[in-house]
């Protein structure tokens, strides 16, 4: 019987909605701007196209309406910004916040809890502005020291390793970024488990529901170790980021249980992001085998005669030795990775009615709407990026973006957002990648290894249409890690 009167009331809805659809279609559509994407049916919009392909829904969107449009999801209207200049009207637009991005963030790691609420706010107001400060400019190598040598230390288990490349890049970079952090309390152990998590997060953060056991399991035992890892914490004594943010939590009142969410969101930060990146930085120098040639040359030789040697660079490679011009094509090949992997940024919601600026065009944004920045498009305008789909590892030779990353007009390089909320960690993140690059090729002769009955040629994998954020691979790549010399 109940199932009669649920197929009756799904049958009813359908022939509502496509009723609907089908009256919307015949009348005539006012031209709007921004282009509205047409969908089918009402309320729902455009759910199907971009929950299942992300990333290559809204590329198709850019190319077929334009760098502005909006699009309808579940009854909320968003406007996606692609142009360099709406891109920066975005930015800095006042009206615009970040509060939904934030609760999205906390739900996917504290579902359930009551104090996810308080748990933004404390993230927004004090949180984020302290990793701001500790990670600015002045302050960053105080942070840094030990980040090589634990990078170095848990790279070398990989000598003589046939396997997947994510992991002999990802395995070392989340232990030794964890080192600095969170300190030594804090278990490398958990590296299966966070990374279990990381890739279903395409997954969890489609609007669709989503249930998978092992990520959830792999969660709450991460969670459980964090609420022990506070519980514990060294508050008068340990000055690690992780112990800092541990006395802050107790000073909210908040038990280790209900704060263990908010580092976890700052692990989420420091991880998800930089595993997407390292991984191409590495494949798509794979794929160009002149161009690591030529990073690798410059590392040999800047390790050989400005630090003595891989040992004396573990010890001294501090975050202003790493800006000196002899690894000016590292440094390029790090931006260039940064800029060409990036697909979107945050999501913000007018707190009130906004006018973005498009050139001369007005993108009108009602309150409650969202805005969306994508800067796949900027990145890639052929004007500012000659050839700007393609990985160029020298682009930025002789042409640096600004030193702190953020807004460079006449070369737009928004993969660290900018404005009100810019990446606090994008020093620390360009320093990680170019540590991580040196000591990666320093010990080892990567080879790819073709996979496929009888193929005998190494294809890079390609950016998975489900991408958000930066983009995620299809596929991982298997690599042969043979060491140069005896470590
Ligand atoms: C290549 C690596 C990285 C990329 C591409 C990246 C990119 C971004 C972007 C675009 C935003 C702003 C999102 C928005 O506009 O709402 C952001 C925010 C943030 N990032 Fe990064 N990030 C990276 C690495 C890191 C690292 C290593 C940390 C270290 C802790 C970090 C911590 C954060 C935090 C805490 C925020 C939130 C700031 C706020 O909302 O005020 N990120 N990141």
């Amino acid at each position: 019987m109940t199932l009669d009167i649920l197929a009756t009331a799904q049958l009813s809805a359908v022939i509502v909605l496509v009723a609907y659809a089908f009256i919307n279609k015949r009348k005539p559509s006012k031209p709007s701007y921004p282009p509205q994407i047409p969908s089918f049916f009402p309320w729902i919009g455009s759910l199907v196209g971009f929950n299942y392909r992300r990333g290559e829904f809204l590329m198709n969107c850019i190319l077929q309406y334009g760098p502005v449009f909006k699009i309808l999801l579940c009854g909320h209207h968003l406007t996606f910004v692609a142009s360099e200049e709406a891109i920066q009207s975005y930015l800095v637009a006042d009206g615009l916040s970040t509060r939904t991005q934030n609760h999205s963030i906390f739900g996917l790691v504290a579902s359930g809890s009551s104090h996810t609420q308080k748990l933004c706010a404390i993230a927004s107001r004090e949180f984020f502005p302290l990793l701001e400060k500790r990670l600015a400019k002045r302050t960053l190598g105080d942070v840094t020291p030990g980040f090589a040598e634990a990078f170095f230390n848990r790279l070398k288990r990989f000598a003589n390793y046939q396997g997947s490349l994510r992991r002999s890049l990802t395995e070392p970079l989340y232990v030794a970024s964890n080192a600095i952090l969170l300190g030594s309390r804090f278990s490398p152990d958990t590296y299966d488990d966070y990374l279990v998590f990381d890739l279903s997060l395409p997954n969890q953060v489609s609007m669709l529901p989503f249930w998978s056991s092992p990520s959830r399991r792999a969660k709450e035992r991460l969670l459980e170790h964090l609420a022990k890892y506070i519980e514990d914490a060294d508050t008068d004594h340990d000055d690690s980021l992780g112990a800092i943010l541990s006395k802050a939590l107790k000073k909210h009142n908040l038990t280790s249980k209900e704060g263990a969410p908010m580092i976890f969101s700052i692990e989420m930060a420091a991880h998800a992001n930089m595993f997407n990146v390292v991984f191409w930085l590495v494949t798509w120098l794979l794929a160009d085998p002149s161009a690591l040639a030529a990073v690798r040359d410059e590392i040999d030789k800047t390790v050989q005669e400005e630090f003595g040697g891989i040992h004396g660079f573990l010890v001294n490679a501090s975050p202003e030795r790493l800006q000196s011009s002899s690894f000016e094509l590292l440094h390029s090949t790090v931006l260039e990775t940064v800029r060409l992997s990036s697909l979107v940024l945050g999501v913000r919601d007018a707190v009130r009615d906004v006018d973005l600026k498009d050139g001369e065009r007005v993108i009108p944004i009602r309150k409650g709407e969202y805005v969306v920045a994508m800067p796949w498009a900027a990145h890639r305008d052929e004007g500012l990026y000659p050839d700007g789909h393609k990985f160029i590892a020298d682009r930025f030779v002789h042409n640096k973006v600004r030193e702190d990353l953020v807004q460079n007009p006449g070369k737009p390089f928004f993969s660290f957002g900018g404005g009100k909320h810019p990446c606090p960690g994008r020093l620390l993140a360009i320093y990680e990648l170019k540590v991580m690059a040196i000591i990666y090729f320093s010990l080892f002769d990567v080879t790819p290894v073709p996979q496929g009955y009888g193929s005998s040629q190494w294809t890079p994998p390609q950016p998975s249409p489900e991408s958000t954020g930066t983009f995620h691979t299809t596929e991982d790549v298997i690599v042969k890690l043979r060491p140069r010399f005896d470590f």
